[in-house]
């Protein structure tokens, strides 16, 4: 099949979550641009992720990485939103267990805080803002979700993050049980991207 046409000939990633960069590079698979990461270039700064919002945080990432490549860059800023924690852990998803927190202490932290919680109660969204950062020219932002429900035990193997925990009523399966394809078509970072595509469509066509 041949490649839908991209404003662009290279995009950088401004991220270092191997998971985004995987689903990202599959997503992007069916447009006609190559697609970089910031492990490709020596010496990339590291970003600090100081902003109240996922836009702030995600306009962050994506300007520094556009102004020391040169090229456009494209950052996700994401988090997990449970509305019985008051949309906790939000724009903290990635240092909700500590600055330096892997995935499952973080996903450890989720299931204490909610263990007496009833599972109906346990709603949750995810949320990816997406920000694209071109050398010249202002900084798109959009925002994507995708809600569900907790549960305390983890099931599924795939995806990353809090994927084990995060049920999708419509699914009747955790997004750790989706295969990337169908993870991509429904998630908060595939319906950004859909977002951010159709854009660009109405920008550079
Ligand atoms: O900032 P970059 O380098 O992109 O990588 P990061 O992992 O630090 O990413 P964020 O700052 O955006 O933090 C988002 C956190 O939210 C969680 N998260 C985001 N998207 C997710 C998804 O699709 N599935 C599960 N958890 C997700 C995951 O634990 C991330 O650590
Ligand atoms: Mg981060």
């Amino acid at each position: 099949m041949p490649k839908q046409t991209f404003p662009w000939k290279k995009i950088v990633l401004a991220t270092k979550n191997k998971g985004k960069i995987g689903e990202f590079s599959r997503m992007f698979a069916v447009f006609d641009v190559e697609v970089l990461t910031v492990a490709d270039f020596p010496d990339m700064p590291d970003v600090v992720e100081d902003g109240e919002t996922f836009e702030a945080n995600a306009r962050k990432k994506a300007e520094t990485i556009a102004q020391v490549t040169g090229l456009p860059a494209l950052a996700d800023d994401s988090g997990l939103e449970v509305d019985a924690l008051d949309g906790k852990p939000g724009v903290y998803s990635a240092r909700f267990a500590g600055p330096d927190a892997t995935d499952e202490e973080n996903n450890a932290k989720l299931v204490s805080l909610l263990r007496d919680i009833p599972e109906d109660k346990r709603c949750a969204r995810f949320v990816s803002v997406l920000a694209l950062a071109v050398p010249q020219g202002e900084t798109l932002l959009v925002r994507g979700t995708c809600e569900g429900r907790i549960v305390l035990a983890p099931k599924g193997e795939n995806g990353f993050g809090y994927d084990p925990h995060f049920f999708l009523p419509e699914k009747q399966r955790t997004m750790a049980e989706l295969s990337p394809e169908e993870k991509n078509r429904i998630s908060h970072r595939g319906q950004a991207l859909g977002k951010l595509e159709a854009v660009l469509k109405e920008r550079f066509v």
